[in-house]
């Protein structure tokens, strides 16, 4: 079958904990090449609708299409074939403290890959992954060993190992000084030209967010209250809009 140009594609996804209704009606689609960033104040729901994406919450209502496939109808066997596509680089960067940036990286593989393959690709994957973040030199070093931004991009590096056709950053500058931050957002544009991958990125950094995005999503009140360029967002008279670029 053809794949329509939605990477992914929500529809009306309804979430509340209990009295608290988080997303209302939330759309999006992300397209095909796409960096689309997701703004929200804090606890605007932002988390929320990535764990939803990526099926480790239930939404109430709605529909939620990755890679043409609606996720409600997935069994753990089948999310986790997709899962394989849909990279997440978590705000904490999730590295195994006691296990080597080699032993790190080829952690997702053990899951995806058969042994035959990791004893003939592993290695060659693991240097690839670290080229693209230009951090060759570390593969044998421990996490502690290594800078804040350099822990990114190795979780980073990690993400990109199965060579996903999504990838979901959260907060992926946050915590990191103005000069690292703006080296990851370069290094998230570099990722999308070679992969060609689709983004879903929820970010705060206005820095990041200018230099990343394709288009902006702002989420207030739980749902998809406009979408635009940064540009345009940030020209909005829209009280509500405009508070984010002040
Ligand atoms: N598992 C949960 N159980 C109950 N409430 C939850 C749960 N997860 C999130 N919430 C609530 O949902 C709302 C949105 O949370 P979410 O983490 O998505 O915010 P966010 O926009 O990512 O915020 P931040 O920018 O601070 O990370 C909050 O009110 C939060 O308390």
């Amino acid at each position: 079958m053809e794949q329509k140009d939605h990477i992914i594609k929500v529809s009306k996804l309804n979430k509340s904990f209990g009295s608290n209704q988080v997303l209302k009606d939330f759309s999006m689609e992300l397209g095909r090449g796409e960096n689309l960033v997701i703004l929200g104040k804090s606890g605007s729901g932002k988390s929320v609708l990535i764990k939803c994406i990526i099926k480790l919450l239930e939404p109430d209502f709605g529909e939620i299409k990755v890679l043409d496939q609606d996720i409600s109808e997935l069994d753990e066997d089948e999310m986790d074939l997709l899962r394989k596509d849909v990279g997440f680089l978590f705000q904490s960067n999730a590295l195994y403290d006691s296990m080597t940036v080699r032993e790190n990286l080829e952690f997702p593989l053990r899951r995806h890959w058969t042994l035959e393959e990791r004893e003939n690709k592993a290695e060659d994957a693991v240097m690839e992954a670290l080229e693209d973040v230009g951090l060759s030199h570390t593969v044998n070093m421990m996490p502690a060993e290594l800078s804040g931004g350099m822990r990114k991009r190795i979780a980073l590096a990690r993400t990109l190992i199965l060579k996903p056709q999504v990838i979901l950053y959260d907060e992926p500058t946050t915590g990191l000084d103005p000069i690292t931050g703006r080296e990851i957002s370069e290094l998230m544009i570099s990722i999308q030209e070679k992969y060609k991958a689709s983004s879903v990125i929820i970010s705060h950094d206005m820095n990041c967010i200018k230099m990343t995005s394709n288009r902006v999503i702002a989420l207030i009140e739980g749902r998809n209250y406009e979408t635009d360029t940064y540009e345009n967002l940030m020209k909005s008279t829209d009280p509500k809009v405009s508070e984010f670029f002040r």
